[in-house]
């Protein structure tokens, strides 16, 4: 079978460069090499041999060590002294056979050292053999190489870590979603980069594989938080693989779903917000009433409740259109808005011409003082409002109603109280505030109730 080389080019024979000062010893390798089914180069003179491996590139280099001028090993040195031709193998052939002799050839980085003379059996098994390492070298290498391409060109982060949670290795896609210098994550620990907690997990899992690989499970894929160089939290799938190179190590792959997880955080907010006047709607008031009212009944803090209707907002529309009306709630929206200051306060659009506002932890008198406020601001917006009776400029009536919850209680009871409020505010002439302490009517009962 004529042995082939797998190079850059693809298949081809292997090439063989023979070189010998001795014209028989040439013509006797040349026709065993041709005979092998080898492509068979001569060279009768270091000098020749140096010219003729650049240019062809021998698979090996058969090299006799005693030649005048550039003898084999001084042949060797310039060949390992090339770049070009530094990774042929060379194998030496020399009657000099000494330990010294064979060392000293061993060091100049030849692969192998045949005596002379000959047995051209034995040439031919050595030369195979050299052939056949240096095919599987070639292979290794151009799988390394493949790899190597993959591993620097994929759009998922590579991480190798240790079962000690150390970073052994990072691709530069990895050091690019982190913003690390490429290879500036070798050595650092996975606590660098990961909450605590979640680092721990990882690290519990590490030495459960390290102390039973057959054992262990996979990881899987998990959504995880990673610390940012510059500070900030990057969202990623974690893909941990386990394997066993030597020591236990762990293959993570990284994939960033930042953006991803941002328009699925900004489709949760467009679920919140009103469309028309971006503030809050009224699932999301009535989700964060049920928090502040459970956080109300366990802190036995009171609970206010603001309802405002705008006055005549039928004829406003009617007389200056619904555009017009659609732009006077967008403007009133934000004049509510920007009374609700604390993170325990929403305003919201409840609903048409109807906003509503939550105070948490807010007893009455200061909810009637905001709720006057917020009166006072729409009024001085100045939006005319042409054929109102009751003001030249949109107003709004306002009910406030405060609770301090009970188990007993709910919170329809609140918007009642609110609404019943509003609707006194619209009677007694719009444009102003009514509150109704309602303190809480279902433990009243039971009071009066125990007592009577
Ligand atoms: N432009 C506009 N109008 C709306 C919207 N939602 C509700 N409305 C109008 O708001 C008006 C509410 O009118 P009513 O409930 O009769 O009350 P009002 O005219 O405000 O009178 P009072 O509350 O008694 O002062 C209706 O004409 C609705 O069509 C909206 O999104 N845009």
């Amino acid at each position: 079978m004529t042995p082939e080389i797998l190079g850059m080019a693809g298949r081809r024979d292997a090439a063989v460069l023979i070189v010998d000062d001795a014209p028989e010893n040439l013509a006797a390798l040349r026709k065993l090499m041709v005979e092998q089914g080898y492509q068979a180069f001569v060279a009768t003179s270091g000098e020749r041999a140096l010219k003729i491996a650049r240019r062809v590139q021998p698979d090996l280099i058969l090299l006799d060590v005693v030649m005048p001028g550039l003898d084999g090993f001084d042949t060797c040195r310039q060949l390992k002294g090339n770049p070009a031709t530094a990774r042929i193998p060379v194998i030496f052939m020399s009657a000099r056979t000494g330990t010294d002799d064979v060392v000293a050839g061993f060091d100049l980085g030849a692969v192998d050292y045949i005596g002379k003379p000959l047995r051209m059996a034995e040439v031919c098994a050595r030369v195979r053999t050299q052939l056949q390492i240096r095919v599987n070298v070639e292979s290794q290498e151009e799988q390394a190489e493949r790899l190597r391409t993959i591993v620097n060109n994929m759009a998922e982060g590579l991480l190798i870590i240790e079962a000690d949670g150390r970073i052994q290795f990072t691709n530069p896609a990895c050091d690019k979603y982190l913003g690390y210098q490429e290879n500036a994550l070798a050595g650092s620990h996975i606590s660098d980069l990961l909450n605590p907690l979640v680092a721990q997990e990882y690290l519990e899992y590490f030495s459960r594989y390290a102390s039973a690989p057959g054992a262990a499970h996979h990881h899987g894929t998990r959504e995880v938080i990673i610390r940012h160089r510059n500070g900030s939290s990057v969202c990623m799938d974690l893909t941990l693989t386990p394997m066993y190179l030597r020591q236990p190590l762990f293959i993570g792959l990284l994939h960033d779903i930042t953006h991803h997880k941002q328009s699925e955080d900004a489709l949760q907010r467009a679920a919140m917000v009103d469309p028309l006047t971006k503030i809050a709607n009224r699932r999301h008031f009535d989700n964060f009433l049920e928090k502040e009212w459970q956080r109300a009944m366990r802190s036995g803090q009171p609970l206010s409740l603001v309802v405002l209707d705008v006055d005549h907002f039928k004829l406003y529309n009617d007389t200056l259109g619904h555009p017009a009306g659609d732009a006077c709630l967008q403007q009133v929206a934000q004049a509510i808005a920007s009374h609700a200051m604390r993170t325990t306060d929403l305003a919201a659009r409840y609903g048409g011409e109807e906003f509503v506002l939550l105070f948490a932890e807010t007893p009455c008198d200061a909810a009637c003082l905001l709720a006057e406020a917020i009166r006072a601001h729409i009024e001085a917006l100045q939006i005319p409002h042409p054929r109102s009776t009751t003001s030249a400029w949109l107003t709004v009536s306002i009910g406030v109603a405060t609770i301090l919850p009970h188990q007993l209680d709910n919170t329809e009871s609140l918007f009642v109280a609110a609404d019943r409020a509003m609707y006194v505010a619209k009677e007694g002439g719009r444009n102003q505030v009514r509150c109704s302490n309602t303190g809480s009517a279902a433990l009243d009962a039971v009071k009066a109730l125990m007592a009577g």
